[in-house]
């Protein structure tokens, strides 16, 4: 299965009073402009990522692969403005990315749930401090927000399990409630950091399944940050490829597979073709 290069639009250039002095492109739900990232100064500095450019429409499904180390958890920290770029600019929405103007779930490979709240009320902690939802916490939080959060749990098999507590949960239901808690807020934005990787291979491809639902019921922007090829290929539209660090983006191919993709695809010569040449690439850069 050939990959084709994705088109990278042509800059639309506005002014932004307000967001510094930055370009931008218009109607982008995430922009890398050239964006590095260089830790500590002098002979202590490490570069963790080189220039990079890297184009999220509203709605796309991106995943980012690349050797360990080479800055894919460092793109999704400057996205959540965890940190700035040394240089170059990172956009969310079309402003600077610290001012934090759209929603953002989050999913990281081990969920932290706070272990003295049930699930019903780890999930539902979005809705509390995030806007507009905090201003009716009080109000709402035995109505419309358990509603919520029980039909979101309901989606991913844990209707029954509202009132356990974190501690009585298997890893790979843990993982279904964080990504409860990462979807009930309605996120513009979902930033997954190999949100899988500590599951075994068939909680995983069920997992796949269920954010593959999830993510064709809302269409949140969504940045992936996997290992895993079939991963990649099976959740994402776009596949982004990162070379050795201080890494930068090699490759930025479409997935030509049509959504929802049924598990059985990742078993097609096809798509085992199109994770063997992804795998080709990464072996190449990590010498
Ligand atoms: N705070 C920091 N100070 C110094 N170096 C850092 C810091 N954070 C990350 N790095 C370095 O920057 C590089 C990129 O790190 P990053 O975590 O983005 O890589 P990664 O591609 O996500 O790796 P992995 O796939 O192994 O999780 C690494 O070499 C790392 O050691």
């Amino acid at each position: 299965m050939n990959i084709s290069a994705h088109p990278t639009a042509p800059a639309e250039t506005v002014s932004l009073p307000d967001a510094q002095n930055v370009v931008t492109t218009r109607h982008k739900a995430v922009e890398l402009q050239q964006a590095a990232v260089v830790f500590g100064t002098g002979d202590k500095a490490v570069t963790a990522l080189s220039p990079t450019k890297l184009i999220l429409d509203k709605g796309d499904f991106v995943a980012l692969v690349g050797p360990s180390g080479c800055g894919k958890s460092t793109i999704l920290r400057l996205v959540t403005s965890l940190i700035k770029p040394s240089s170059g600019a990172v956009l969310v929405g079309g402003r600077d990315a610290s001012i934090r103007h759209l929603r953002m779930g989050m999913a990281f490979q081990n969920p932290t749930m706070l272990p003295w709240l049930t699930i019903e009320q780890n999930v539902m902690m979005p809705l509390k401090i995030v806007k507009p939802f905090k201003s009716t916490f009080r109000q709402d939080r035995k109505g419309a927000f358990r509603d919520r959060v029980h039909a979101l749990l309901g989606q991913v098999g844990l209707r029954d399990f509202a009132g356990h507590f974190p501690w009585q949960l298997s890893g790979g239901m843990l993982q279904r409630a964080n990504l409860c808690r990462a979807l009930v807020h309605d996120p513009d934005l979902l930033l997954l950091d190999e949100p899988f990787g500590a599951l075994d291979q068939f909680t995983r491809e069920e997992l796949w399944q269920i954010l593959q639902d999830l993510y064709l019921d809302r269409k949140p922007t969504v940045l992936l940050v996997t290992h895993d090829l079939r991963e990649a290929g099976f959740l994402a539209q776009r596949i982004c490829v990162m070379s050795a660090r201080p890494g930068r983006i090699i490759s930025d191919e479409v997935v030509p597979l049509p959504q929802p993709r049924a598990i059985d695809t990742i078993y097609t010569p096809e798509f085992v073709e199109m994770t063997q040449n992804l795998r080709a690439l990464i072996a190449q850069v990590r010498q």
